[in-house]
């Protein structure tokens, strides 16, 4: 669906990332993972069209335009996005008619899906941040994504909050969609995820699929590359 070829990004005369290959297919679940300043939030920026690529090719599969790719993804960064001073149901609004909709059950129905319905009328102004982030996650969602592009979305959340975030995602996974998650814990990824694609440096050091028997080895070869730095 999404293929990227022998990229580069420069960002203020610094190599973020170099001789890039990496795609995703519809339906995937595909988990980044890499020390501090790897280039996972580069990479995801890059798939989101936020940054355009230095040098190489950002490919789309099916005749999809990058105009189509725009709605076909949803993305959820470290930064919220969302407006304080407006209700958690108005936010969703707010995103929901940028699309072109204005179904309140479809608002109401996320708000549900990520444990929020029951403060729906309050200002995120007040809202924890495992709040906002559900909430984040339900402002991706609005206009039913077929790819989550999650910039470790747990980070800081308790455990209630982790495992609703958990279980929107299990839900749409059986609706066909698929995510790119960037996180920092391997459990997380081999949990969540079919794939691991392990960045170092600015490019892909390792990629292989989330098998259960190869865990442990995983986790040793990771933390070896990130103990030499
Ligand atoms: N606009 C920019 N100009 C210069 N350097 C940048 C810019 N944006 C990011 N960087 C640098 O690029 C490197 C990769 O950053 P990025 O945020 O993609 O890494 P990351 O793997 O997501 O790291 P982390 O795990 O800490 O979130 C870092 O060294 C960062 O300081």
């Amino acid at each position: 669906m999404i293929e990227l070829q022998n990229l580069a990004v420069i960002l203020n005369d610094k190599v973020i990332l170099r001789a890039l290959n990496f795609s995703w297919h519809k339906g995937e679940t595909v988990a980044l993972v890499g020390a501090n300043g790897a280039g996972k939030t580069t990479l995801l920026k890059v798939l989101s069209t936020l940054i355009k690529p230095t040098s190489g090719k950002l490919k789309l599969a099916d005749g999809v335009t990058s105009q189509q790719w725009r709605r076909l993804f949803g993305a959820v960064f470290q930064e919220s996005f969302l407006y304080d001073e407006l209700s958690a149901q108005e936010n969703l609004l707010f995103y929901q008619q940028l699309y072109g909709d204005a179904d309140r059950r479809k608002t109401e129905y996320l708000l549900q899906l990520v444990n929020l319905l029951n403060v729906k009328d309050e200002r995120t102004t007040a809202f924890s941040k495992g709040m906002k982030q559900r909430l984040s996650i339900a402002r991706a969602l609005i206009h039913e994504p077929m790819c989550l592009l999650l910039d470790e979305p747990f980070e800081g959340l308790d455990l209630a909050s982790k495992k609703t975030i958990e279980a929107v995602l299990h839900e749409r996974k059986r609706a066909g969609a698929g995510w790119i998650l960037v996180s920092h814990d391997i459990d997380d990824a081999w949990r969540l995820c079919d794939r691991v694609v392990f960045l170092h440096d600015g490019t892909v050091l390792l990629e292989q699929p989330c098998h259960e028997q190869q865990f442990a080895s995983f986790l040793t070869y990771y933390k070896k590359v990130l103990e030499r730095g």
